[in-house]
């Protein structure tokens, strides 16, 4: 019994241990097992972490994505806006063209005369002399001599002048009866052959054909638009590529050599100035050094016009043209313009018929025809003095000068 009693003892010794044991191990395993659920959840803390983290990144990444995209947005959007602009210019472009051949086509209809025609608008507008001349012969049914003597009156009122009058007047009647005209309206036609043919002479484009230096002197009363001729032509000449100096030989006035030193500036040619009151004649002996010293083409000199009398402006003239004619040579051609204003009537002839006494002219420039329901002088001038219309001025501009040219002149004021 008690074998085995002492049997169970150890067994019950035994089983105790191995329930230790089991404690033991599962204490362990408790330990263990916690140590594990401790890495899980670091391990989801962590994965939360990163989770956070994938989606701030993903949040960048659309931000990046919608600011691309933006981007590219904006550059479309930039780039239609070029096309849009580009294609709008070109429809503008196209419509300039197009307004331009348009306006070359109606140029060319028109002719050359057409842009004149407008600048000499008062002239030959309805109540301008060209226009009451054709009403004359529009409105009659008969040639007569009241006819003859209504175109008289007209003539001189436009500044033609008696004698001009009465030469256009004759010569009209004998070509009328000549070519056996009936009708008043075909009058008209042949009063523009007759006054054209007074209009015609030689020599009226400028002679600047010299090698080396050309020289033009302007004279002319004060007032009638010589330093804005200079201007114009000095524009001309420096456009067309040539070297211009201009010489302010009008020393009376400080006005008047600052007026034309500021002209000087707008053509973009040289000015060479005395002080005012100097002598004139030094102002062009110095124009003309300087201006062969720069290797000029032309040389442009303005005279004065304010001398009191006829003797007084021929002494003048006279050391002025000595001392350009032994600067270029005896015999040398250059040109010597007179300036007259178009719109003071046969005073313009008066002054034509002075200073061509007391100066060899080679020509003239009639100012001021934009400003004149008359401008007859022209023709007047044109036959009494016996020398070329030049140039005419039509407006305040430093592009309103023409080449006088008598088909062109002839047809704008009569057509
Ligand atoms: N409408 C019109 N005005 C003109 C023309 N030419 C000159 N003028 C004007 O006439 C005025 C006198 O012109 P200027 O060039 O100063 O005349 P100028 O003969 O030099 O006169 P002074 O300097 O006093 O000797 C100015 O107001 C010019 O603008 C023209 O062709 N048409």
């Amino acid at each position: 019994m008690f074998k085995k009693i002492k049997k169970i003892f150890k067994k019950e010794k035994e089983i105790d241990k191995e329930i230790k044991e089991e404690l033991e191990k599962i204490k362990e395993f408790e330990e263990v097992h916690e140590k594990v659920e401790e890495t899980i959840k670091k391990l989801e803390e962590e994965k939360t972490e990163f989770e956070d983290l994938k989606e701030k990144v993903q949040e960048l990444d659309k931000k990046l994505e919608e600011e691309k995209a933006n981007e590219v947005f904006e550059k479309l959007e930039k780039e239609k806006e070029i096309r849009e602009t580009e294609t709008k210019i070109m429809a503008e472009k196209e419509l300039v063209e197009k307004k331009e051949n348009e306006l070359e086509e109606r140029a060319k209809k028109k002719g050359i005369f057409g842009s004149l025609k407008e600048k000499l608008f008062r002239s030959v507008s309805k109540d301008g002399l060209f226009g009451k001349i054709k009403t004359l012969f529009s409105g009659r049914s008969i040639i007569d001599e009241e006819m003859y003597e209504e175109l008289e009156d007209l003539l001189i009122q436009s500044d033609i002048g008696m004698d001009m009058t009465l030469k256009i007047v004759k010569k009209l009647e004998e070509k009328v009866k000549e070519l056996k005209i009936k009708e008043p309206e075909k009058v008209y036609d042949i009063l523009k052959e007759v006054m054209k043919e007074f209009l015609i002479r030689e020599d009226t484009e400028l002679k600047l054909d010299r090698k080396g230096l050309n020289v033009i002197l302007v004279v002319g009363v004060n007032g009638v638009g010589k330093t804005t001729t200079i201007g114009k032509l000095a524009s001309k000449f420096v456009k067309e590529g040539k070297k211009v100096v201009i010489g302010a030989g009008d020393t009376f006035r400080a006005a008047a050599i600052e007026q034309l030193e500021e002209w000087a500036k707008r053509a973009n040619a040289e000015i060479i100035k005395h002080s005012q009151g100097a002598d004139p004649g030094a102002v062009v002996f110095d124009t003309l050094k300087a201006a062969e010293n720069r290797e000029a083409d032309i040389a442009i000199i303005d005279t004065a016009g304010r001398l009191h009398n006829k003797n007084n402006l021929m002494v003048e003239l006279e050391k002025i043209n000595k001392i350009i004619k032994k600067h270029l040579g005896e015999g040398v051609f250059y040109e010597s313009l007179l300036v007259i204003d178009g719109t003071t009537g046969q005073n313009g002839l008066t002054q034509a018929k002075v200073f061509n006494e007391v100066t060899d002219l080679t020509g003239f420039v009639v100012t001021k025809l934009d400003g004149t329901a008359k401008g007859g002088i022209i023709f007047s001038v044109s036959e009494e003095i016996k020398k070329p219309i030049k140039f005419i001025g039509v407006g305040e501009g430093i592009e309103d000068l023409r080449k006088f040219n008598v088909d062109e002149y002839i047809n704008a004021i009569f057509e």
